[in-house]
């Protein structure tokens, strides 16, 4: 009999999870999960380059409720590749569909999800390192349980839409179509200045009337969705064309006042992607921008904060840029030093149709572009102040590959005694497969958050805080992460797994993962870490301890008999 632990023992039996934390410092109620967490900082002054470290400890309570609760999404932009296909991967995994390919029989999965491919590192068991699917680490929603439902100014219902796409085998999608077929994007709010000319031909199912009227309409399309479909919540994400920046002007955007009320004077410098960012908002909807544009203009990102409201984004962060989030904190902490960096690529889906525009392009250069900038600020050896690699990011449409993103990048970098190291990459970007498990993820770890608060240990119950509105924990999944005002961006990947699992680790009560692995590097290993020794190699490694440790007396008698006779000498 397991040793009683009075947070859990009494629990209900239909609100246990995979992980139990066995700890005085975690509490399980019916509603929440709750733990005292120690989180330990540093805190750096240099003066004249000598630096102060002061070690700092603050005492947090993190409160999860425990209770997952019926998500619908509903996608901007519904009937393009992203968005038909993350809804055929669902309902391909719901019905546990299989389909024939040349290859043999493939079998619906989630690769390329964090949530529901990845592994996090739970501790240390008797065979070794722990690891659980991430999804299991705390109640997340379901991937297979979410209603999708959403807006195109395309009229194509989502069968047709799905074939459209060209992304999914004809035998899956033979077997979806009849379902996808039931399902039509609602109309949209379509302004064709905001994207490129060339998408005029699609544009047969979109809102008429006033800005401020469109917005009335989605709102109430949000809650049309939520009763229809007995949804607990929704969250909605944009997966609609890159629109062009727009201007930030004061009196226009600067503010939330002065949006919404350019929003009701039908100013033509608000986008549709910030409309649908405001009536989100408005209706208490989480929003989430997956692509480039600045829909978060200064007036949305205070809107938001004042209705407590989560926004995310900008730009799922998928392929070739993903790549580069690795590759480049590899070379800049290995001490290498990029110094060219060419992304070249060239596609042929809509997507790509619509960044054949120089405006809609823009958007996308300076979210490719950015992703470098922390990595290299973080290497003052390799760089000097305001020092950048060289970097070039061009993207050219060739119909003929469609969805099939050809990427070929080129990073020259300089190594030791003035040598040069070249990495050439050819990387073909499957773009709407590598981007739909990344809209599940956003939209499953936005969710988790809305369940998650905080406080200082001092506080009492009633200053519990959510995050912050800028949700950066979803920065992982985007190109262009955006943070609370003020606060620095993180791109280097692995960096940002390790953010987004320790805070939730923190929620467990358990500390950070610190990859010490300090039990495995004393000069005497404790047998319960010899896990990876076969029986006959622990029984010599045993009698090798066992003579190491006499030797190690015989020394210390000989050294305490050396000082006993050095003692009486008078030097
Ligand atoms: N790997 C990726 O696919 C990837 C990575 C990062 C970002 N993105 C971004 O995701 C977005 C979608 O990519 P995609 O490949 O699905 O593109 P897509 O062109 O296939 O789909 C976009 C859809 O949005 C619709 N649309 C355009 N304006 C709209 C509006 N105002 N309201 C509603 N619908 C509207 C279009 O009709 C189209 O069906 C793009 O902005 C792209 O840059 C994609
Ligand atoms: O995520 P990533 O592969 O670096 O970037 C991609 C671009 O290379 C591609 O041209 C564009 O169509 C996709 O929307 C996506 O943004």
């Amino acid at each position: 009999m397991s040793p009683r632990n009075p947070s859990t023992d009494n629990l209900p039996a239909a609100v246990t999870d995979t992980v139990t934390v066995q700890s005085p410092n975690v509490k399980y109620t019916e509603q929440y999960i709750e733990s005292k967490y120690e989180y330990q900082t540093t805190k750096v002054e240099e003066t004249c380059g000598r630096f102060t470290v002061t070690p700092k400890t603050e005492s947090y309570v993190f409160r999860t409720e425990r209770q997952v609760p019926r998500l619908g999404v509903m996608l901007v932009g519904w009937g393009g590749n992203n968005g038909t296909t993350v809804t055929a991967a669902v309902l391909a995994n719901k019905s546990k569909l299989s389909w024939h390919t040349k290859e043999g029989v493939r079998h619906a999965d989630y690769l390329g999800s964090i949530t529901q491919a990845s592994t996090v590192s739970l501790g240390t068991g008797p065979e070794g390192e722990v690891f659980i699917p991430f999804k299991s680490l705390l109640p997340m929603v379901d991937a297979n349980d979410i209603v999708f439902d959403g807006w195109d100014i395309s009229s194509l219902n989502m069968g047709e839409a799905m074939k459209r796409a060209q992304v999914l085998d004809y035998n899956l999608q033979t077997q979806l179509y009849p379902l996808m077929t039931k399902m039509k994007p609602r109309p949209s709010i379509y302004i064709p200045e905001f994207i490129a000319a060339n998408q005029k031909d699609r544009a047969d199912n979109c809102l008429t009337g006033t800005k401020w009227e469109m917005i009335e309409k989605i709102r109430e399309d949000m809650r049309d969705f939520k009763r229809k479909q007995q949804l607990d919540k929704i969250i909605v994400l944009w997966t609609a064309n890159t629109e062009r920046f727009s201007d930030v002007q004061e009196g226009l955007n600067d503010t939330a006042e002065n949006l919404l009320a350019s929003i009701k004077k039908d100013a033509s410098e608000v986008s549709p992607s910030t409309l649908f960012a405001v009536a989100s908002i408005l209706e208490g909807v989480t929003y989430i921008n997956g692509s480039p544009q600045n829909t978060f203009v200064p007036g949305v990102i205070e809107l938001a904060e004042q209705k407590r409201v989560f926004i995310g984004g900008d730009d799922f962060k998928s392929g070739q840029t993903k790549m580069k989030s690795v590759l480049v904190d590899f070379l800049v902490s290995a001490g290498i030093k990029p110094v060219s960096i060419v992304s070249y690529n060239h596609l042929g889906n809509n997507d790509g149709k619509n960044l054949s525009a120089p405006q809609t392009f823009r958007s996308k250069e300076i979210s490719k572009t950015n992703v470098v900038d922390d990595m290299v600020a973080s290497n003052s050896i390799l760089y000097k102040p305001n020092e950048k690699p060289d970097h070039c990011v061009v993207i050219k449409y060739v119909p003929y590959v469609g969805d099939s993103k050809r990427a070929m990048d080129e990073y020259t970098s300089e190594i030791m005694m003035g040598g040069r190291s070249t990495i050439v990459i050819h990387n073909t970007c499957e773009d709407s497969l590598l981007a739909s498990p990344l809209i599940l993820d956003l939209a499953i770890i936005a969710e988790l958050c809305e369940r998650i608060q905080l406080r200082r240990a001092e506080e009492s119950e009633k200053e519990f805080q959510r995050f912050n509105s800028a949700l950066s924990m979803l920065s992982i999944l985007c190109k262009a992460p955006l943070t609370p005002r003020g606060t620095p961006v993180s791109n280097a990947f692995f960096r940002q797994k390790a953010c987004i699992e320790n805070i939730f680790r923190a929620c467990l009560g358990l500390s950070p993962l610190n990859h010490m692995a300090l039990e495995y590097k004393m000069e005497v290993i404790a047998p319960e870490f010899q896990h990876c020794m076969s029986k006959a190699e622990v029984s010599t490694h045993d009698s090798q301890i066992s003579t190491m440790k006499k030797a190690a007396v015989k020394v210390v008698q000989n050294e305490s008999s050396l000082q006993a006779e050095g003692s009486n000498k008078v030097f």
